[in-house]
């Protein structure tokens, strides 16, 4: 967006992101096999009969038989779309559906928008209390105050599954979750603070009624709204849910209101705040700016008018992320696995003081590594990241048991530790560890090289890898690169760094290095001279080699094959290392890792323990338990054939090396994947279905992995380049720029190597 500070992402990207491919966020995905006469009459008539009976006789069948106990409506009319303000039903779509896929990202729960063309409170009442039946649970969103509250309170009172307005409520727990931690830090107590809001709608009625049933005092709390402080007495654009917050104060102005307050809570709109408001706060105040998408002021401004301050916003993009995401999904998901009849408050708190625990503790190492060392407990860090993989276990354990011990859970939880097990398993580690990766980028930049600086699909990408604060693109390309930059929007293209070959005075010394390197394999200085000057990926792996960039990324003109030949002229294997390329299939709760899809041909049974070992590095690497399987056509021995020596010999070779994974083979893949299959072979020694298949030739792994990416429902991630003695990655031919950003992010970040 375009504000002054940590740009991410251009407006044009922010549209392309929408509009590219299936237009919007999502899509729906049949859970039945949907291929036969047989399947779709048991999906649909006469089969589907049979479940409706069951359920007419008895409504609690419903959560066996439909989707209903795992699907969430995410409901509004546009009146209070972000800080953006009313801008109707419509407008608001791309927010729900985000949302809806912000439900599954996070906490598995399938989510869907619905976008209600109206500004009248009984027509969107009656509209939604007649979806019930489809529902586990509805989240109304970016409805405008005062009509929220009595939507809401209507609802709740009469419909039988939890009813949550997540900008009040979602936004009230994240927000006591910070304060809880900012108090703790700067040494306060919830009854001695001073607090001023700014906002008197949805968001900041339900913060401000949270925090002072947490302690804070009402005559502590000073609440604004766009004619200045609210206070008793005042008439105008006054209704029920302000005056109960109406302060006994002579202060009229945010401005006064803010002389001495410990905290600030911006529940408003974009730069309601000026710095030299904040000059005359209490010391070490707290500051929450969390209108989105844009602050009531940005941390750098705060902090340069009060250096003391501890500094939380809606985004992503700067420390303290106060923003109900942190809440939503994992507070239903606790809600619907326990079919709650309700959130109420005890289910609120219990899940407020899991977030702020949750940041006291020691965080995770790999959240550590990607943001660095202020990511522990402190001013920067009082809130969890979203993507905190704990969040997900803890969050809706707390709100499960709360509901049990409030007497809403229709289902309790009787193994609470197995329950906690089971979300664990509902998410992919691999998503966290992606995000993570981008996170690391972010906080340890590399320069990448972009050897094909002129196809747009590239220039694209880097322009993406650098705005998102990933790094520094280095693009191989001619003098007419900065042009086509900024015919893509780029508004300063000559200060992307720009190699081209026919003009670039670092030539020579790459020709002396190419020489040197070839000189012995038959190749004349000539020779070397033609290939810097006209092979650009020979002249981006020479600048790779001698040091200009940490990575690079090629791939989309040429062939793999034909890549991969020129890359070597310049780039060795690692020493003692077998190079290889690995598929990823990511699924919602799993990732299976497939190699070697790229580059040796009929491996012998060293090279496949080789390609084992190094797959099941890079498994954990993503956050799996490898367990690795060699595939054939065969499952130990059965049938026989000749291509099964090699096969059979690796995992000889690995018995010999003492490794510290489990591996198996030969097998099939059926046996390898279906837990079934395997049960007929008591004796293998994989602990479940395998996550690592390695595969026997290059014919077989190429082919399969193609008809995954074409054919398969999972994203697929790859090849990546693994063995290399310089990170260097070849992308399939038809990548798309965001693809490219990743396999940059992964290579920059050491984690495809
Ligand atoms: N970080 C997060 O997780 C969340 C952030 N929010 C943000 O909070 C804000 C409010 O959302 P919501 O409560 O749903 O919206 P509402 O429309 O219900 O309320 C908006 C409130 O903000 C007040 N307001 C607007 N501009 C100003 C201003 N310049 N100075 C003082 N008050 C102002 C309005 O005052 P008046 O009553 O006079 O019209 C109104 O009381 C939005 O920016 C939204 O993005 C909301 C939910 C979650
Ligand atoms: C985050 C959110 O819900 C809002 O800004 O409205
Ligand atoms: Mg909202």
């Amino acid at each position: 967006m375009s504000d002054d500070s940590n740009v991410q992402f251009s407006e044009r990207e922010a549209l392309l992101f929408h509009s590219e491919g299936r237009p919007g966020k999502i899509e729906i995905i049949a859970s039945k096999p949907m291929a036969t006469q047989r399947d779709l009459a048991l999906a649909y008539s006469p089969g589907v009969a049979v479940p409706v009976l069951a359920i007419a006789a008895d409504p609690a069948t419903a959560y066996d038989y439909t989707a209903k106990g795992n699907l969430v409506a995410v409901i509004s009319n546009g009146t209070a779309i972000l800080g953006l303000g009313n801008l109707g039903a419509l407008a608001s779509k791309p927010v729900m559906e985000g949302k809806a896929v912000l439900f599954k990202r996070f906490a598995d729960v399938d989510a869907i928008d619905i976008e209600l063309k109206t500004e009248d409170v009984d027509r969107f009442i009656d509209a939604v209390e007649l979806m019930e039946p489809s529902f586990g649970g509805i989240n109304l969103e970016d409805i405008k105050a005062p009509e929220c509250f009595i939507i809401e309170q209507t609802l709740r009172e009469r419909m039988n599954i939890p009813v949550f307005h997540d900008d009040q409520h979602g936004t009230a727990i994240i927000t006591a979750a910070g304060l809880i931690n900012a108090c703790l830090l700067t040494g306060r107590h919830m009854s001695e603070v001073k607090v001023v809001v700014n906002g008197a709608g949805a968001a900041a009625i339900a913060c401000t009624e949270l925090i002072k049933a947490m302690g804070v005092r009402h005559d502590n709390v000073i609440m604004c709204d766009r004619s200045g402080v609210i206070y008793q007495g005042r008439t105008e654009s006054m209704d029920q849910w302000k005056s109960a917050h109406a302060a006994n104060t002579t202060t009229r102005t945010l401005t006064e209101a803010l002389v001495g307050a410990d905290v600030f809570l911006g529940l408003s709109a974009a730069g309601a705040l000026k710095p030299e408001m904040v000059k005359d706060m209490a010391a070490r105040p707290i500051i929450f700016a969390m209108a989105n998408p844009d602050p009531e002021i940005t941390p750098p401004e705060a902090m340069a008018a009060r250096p003391d301050a501890i500094v939380a916003t809606g985004r992503s993009d700067y420390p303290n992320q106060v923003n109900n995401v942190l809440g939503f999904p994992f507070i239903f998901r606790g809600a619907l696995d326990v079919r709650a009849t309700g959130i109420n408050d005890a289910m609120k708190i219990a899940a407020a003081n899991a977030i702020a625990e949750l940041a006291r503790e020691r965080v995770p190492e790999e959240v550590a590594a990607a943001y660095g060392v202020q990511h522990s407990f402190g001013p920067a860090y009082i809130i969890p990241a979203p993507f905190d993989p704990r969040l997900m276990e803890n969050v809706p354990v707390a709100v499960a048991k709360a509901a049990m011990d409030s007497g809403v859970a229709t289902k309790p939880i009787l193994d609470m530790e197995a329950y906690r097990q089971k979300l664990r398993g509902r998410l992919n580690p691999t998503t966290s560890v992606l995000t993570l990766a981008y996170e690391g980028a972010r906080a340890h930049p590399k320069r990448v090289l972009f050897a094909e600086g002129e196809e747009e699909v590239v220039m694209r990408a880097a322009i993406a890898f650098r705005e998102g604060g990933y790094g520094t693109p280095v693009l191989v390309g001619r003098d007419d690169v900065p042009d086509r930059l900024k015919a893509l929007g780029v508004a300063d293209p000559e200060s992307y760094e720009l190699h081209n070959s026919r003009n670039s005075p670092l030539v020579p010394d790459m020709v002396d290095f190419l020489y040197e390197r070839l000189q012995r394999r038959g190749y004349l200085r000539r020779d070397c001279e033609r290939m810097i000057n006209q092979d650009r990926n020979i002249f981006g792996a020479v600048l790779l080699q001698m040091g200009h960039a940490d990575a690079m990324i090629t791939g989309i003109t040429r062939t793999y094959a034909h890549t991969m030949r020129e890359v070597r002229r310049v780039i060795d294997p690692e020493v003692g290392r077998t190079p290889f390329g690995i598929h990823l299939m990511v699924g919602q709760s799993h990732t299976v890792f497939m190699a070697d899809t790229t580059i040796n041909e009929r491996p012998s049974a060293e090279e496949l323990a080789d390609i084992a070992e190094g797959t099941a590095t890079v498994a954990r690497r993503m956050g799996h338990e490898p367990r690795v399987a060699f595939l054939s056509y065969s499952t130990f021995g059965n049938p026989e054939g000749r291509w099964l020596e090699n096969i059979r010999a690796a995992v000889g070779v690995l018995d010999g090396r003492n490794v510290s994974f489990e591996y198996e083979g030969d097998m099939a893949p059926d046996v390898a994947l279906n837990p079934k299959q395997l049960a007929n072979y008591p004796f293998a020694r994989l602990s479940g279905p395998a996550n690592v298949l390695i595969m026997p030739g290059l014919q077989s792994a190429n082919i399969s992995a193609k008809l995954l990416r074409e054919l398969g429902g999972d994203a697929v991630i790859g090849p990546m380049l693994v063995g290399m003695e310089k990170s260097v990655q070849i992308a399939p031919m038809t990548s798309t720029a965001s693809e490219l950003v990743t396999l940059a992010v992964l290579a920059a970040g050491g984690i495809a190597r």
